[in-house]
C-alpha cells in the first residue's frame, strides 16, 4: 500500500531524513518510535504529500501521495486536534468529507461519533469537549473521510496516560472494523509496542560519531510485534510485552 525508496528529505542545508526504503501492507498498523527531531513527522508528511522528497520516491497504493491525498486517499491525524471550532462534532466529522465531494453521511457520522463513545456530543463545539474527546472527533472525521490510510503523529502526545491507555484500545477496535492501513508516530515504545504489527526505530545516525551535529534520522532498527491480537490492557502487564518493549528500547539506545 505504501512504497518508499531511498527516501531522503533536507529542509534548505539541513537533512531531516536519509535513505529510508519501506514497505507498508494494506491493513498493517505500523508504527514509528524516536527521538524528538529525527525525522518522524517529516517522514509521515512526506508519505502524506505535505512535503517533498529530495531524493527517492514514494507511493500510496501506486500513486504519488499528492494524488492519493486529492482522492481522500488519506487520512491525518495530528497531535492538535485541528478541529474547526464554531463546527460542532458532527459537522467536523462531516467537513472534510463534503470537502472532498463526497455524499454527506450524517448518519455514518452518528454512528461513528457514537462508535468512538461521543454519543450525546454530536451538537457538542470542541471548546465543550476534553482532549481526548476532540483526538475522538479528530479519529471519528479521518475514518468517515473513507480514507485506506491514516497517517497519525503523536495523536494521543496532549493526554493524560490513563486517557491515553484507552485510546489506545480503541485505535485498535476501530483499526479492526474498518480496516485501515496505518502509520503511527510515537516518542512512546510503550504506545508504540502495544499499536504495532510492526515498529520502526527511527534514530539520528551519527555513523559512529557520537558528538556528530544535525546527522539526519534513520530508520535504524525494524521489530515485529509478536503479541497476539486482539490486544487490550491486560497486555500492558505482560512478559511478552515487557520484554518487546525492552527490545526497542535498546535499538533506541545504540544496543546491537
Ligand atoms: N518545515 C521545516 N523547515 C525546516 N526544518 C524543519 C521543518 N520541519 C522539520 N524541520 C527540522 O527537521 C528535523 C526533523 O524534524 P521532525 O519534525 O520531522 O522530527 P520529529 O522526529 O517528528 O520530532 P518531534 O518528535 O519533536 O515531533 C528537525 O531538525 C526539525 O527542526
Amino acid at each position: 500500500m505504501i512504497h518508499a525508496e531511498n527516501l531522503s528529505v533536507s529542509y534548505g542545508d539541513l537533512r531531516a531524513l536519509a535513505d529510508v526504503d519501506l514497505d507498508v501492507a494494506d491493513g498493517e498498523f505500523v508504527t514509528v518510535v524516536g527521538p524528538s527531531g529525527c525525522g518522524k513527522t517529516t517522514l509521515l508528511r512526506t508519505i502524506g504529500g505535505l512535503e517533498e522528497p529530495t531524493t527517492g520516491e514514494v507511493t500510496v497504493d501506486g500513486d504519488p501521495p499528492a494524488v492519493a491525498q486529492s482522492a481522500a486517499r488519506l487520512g491525518f491525524v495530528f497531535q492538535e486536534h485541528t478541529l474547526l471550532p464554531w463546527k460542532t462534532a458532527i459537522e467536523n466529522v462531516t467537513f472534510l468529507r463534503r470537502m472532498a465531494g463526497k455524499d454527506a453521511d450524517s448518519a455514518g457520522a452518528r454512528d461513528l461519533l457514537a462508535t468512538t463513545g461521543l454519543d450525546g456530543f454530536e451538537d457538542a463545539r470542541p471548546s465543550e469537549l476534553s482532549g481526548g474527546m476532540k483526538q475522538r472527533v479528530a479519529i471519528a472525521r479521518a475514518i468517515h473521510l473513507g480514507a485506506d490510510v491514516l497517517l497519525m503523529d503523536e495523536p494521543f502526545g496532549e493526554l493524560d496516560e490513563i486517557t491515553r491507555d484507552e485510546m489506545s484500545v480503541e485505535i485498535l477496535r476501530l483499526w479492526r472494523e474498518n480496516r485501515k492501513t496505518v502509520v503511527f508516530v510515537t516518542h512512546s515504545v510503550p504506545e508504540a509496542v502495544f499499536l504495532g504489527d510492526r515498529c520502526l526505530v527511527v534514530a539520528a545516525d551519527t555513523e559512529g560519531d557520537p558528538t556528530a551535529d544535525g546527522a539526519p534520522g534513520r530508520v535504524v532498527a525494524e521489530f515485529d510485534v509478536d503479541l497476539p491480537r486482539p490486544r487490550d490492557e491486560s497486555v500492558f502487564g505482560s512478559e511478552a510485552f515487557g520484554a518487546q518493549v525492552a527490545r526497542v528500547r535498546g535499538a533506541l539506545h545504540g544496543d546491537t
